[in-house]
């Protein structure tokens, strides 16, 4: 079994490229903790504060947000699968899968749907995928959203700008949802929290003191949350340092605007695709 004891406590897969690339991917949430290019620095923030303990998700990495993003729904707020232990299915070169039988009498199921999901995380230098696959095993349509919630570490919030969301609708979380015209965004000076529709094209975290762009592209899933906190709510975090706002940005592909249905018997799968390219001008 290649599920290993991390010094936290916690049972992780550390995940091995042939290229020298890693990732860590831990069994509770089948959550992506760090990715790592050969020779490169950490792409995924976590929190150093992030509590480790059964039940709580990690405060980094990639959450898995289903079967409801945010509030959007019955139950917990973006899901209880991201709190649950997954099952260790297989893992390779670089590769690693987790599953999870979601069945509609579990307690936490608050949306009763029975099914059996996959966690696929693939790694190299050059990209990290996260795909979530979804099989409907009841007799009947089942419905939900989506979002894979990555955690970017960057150098400083004040040095990076965001790239490829500028033609979108947005609805702003901190504002009901309500949604608005499309808008530059570059900087982000302030809490944000905004939900963008129908976004085409990848997004890019251009960040010239790491000397790196990270760019993000969706398969299957159309829209992408950006995220961060700021000074005041930030406070609120136990799980975040005070001045953690500075240490990443979360852009989040899902399927939030509307949801996912999927015919009994069918299959689903939506992912995440990760990059990361040297910067030799801030320039993107
Ligand atoms: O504290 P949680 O449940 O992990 O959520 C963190 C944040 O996740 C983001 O996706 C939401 O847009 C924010 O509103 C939320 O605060």
């Amino acid at each position: 079994m290649p599920l290993t004891t991390l010094s936290n406590g916690r049972q992780a897969v550390i995940v091995t490229a042939a290229d020298g690339a890693t990732a860590i991917v831990y069994e509770q949430g089948a959550q992506v903790a760090s990715w790592i290019p050969a020779g490169g620095k950490e792409v995924m923030f976590v929190s150093p504060n992030s509590i480790y303990k059964d039940g709580t998700s990690i405060r980094g990495g990639v959450p898995i947000c289903w079967p409801q993003f945010s509030d959007m729904g019955a139950g917990a707020a973006h899901g209880h699968v991201r709190k649950a232990k997954w099952d260790f299915v297989e893992d390779g070169v670089g590769t690693v899968t987790f599953s999870l039988r979601v069945k509609p009498d579990d307690a936490a199921n608050q949306w009763s749907i029975d099914a059996e999901l996959h966690c696929i995380v693939n790694v190299s230098s050059a990209e990290l995928s996260v795909a979530f696959r979804i099989k409907n095993l009841a007799e009947s349509d089942a419905s939900f959203n989506l979002a894979l919630h990555t955690y970017f570490a960057i150098s400083s919030i004040h040095n990076v700008t965001i790239h490829g969301l500028d033609n979108c609708t947005w609805a702003d979380n901190m504002r009901k949802r309500e949604k608005f015209a499309p808008e530059e965004i570059r900087r982000i000076d302030k809490e944000t929290d905004r939900i963008y529709l129908d976004v085409e094209g990848p997004v890019t975290i251009s960040d010239p003191q790491n000397a790196r762009n990270i760019v993000i592209q969706g398969a299957g899933l159309p829209d992408v949350v950006l995220w961060n906190p700021w000074i005041e709510r930030t406070q609120k975090f136990v799980d975040l340092v005070e001045t953690g706002y500075l240490d990443f940005v979360c852009v989040e592909h899902g399927a939030i605007g509307k949801p996912v249905v999927l015919a009994k018997g069918q299959t689903w799968e939506g992912a995440q695709v990760i990059a990361v390219q040297a910067q030799t001008s801030s320039k993107i």
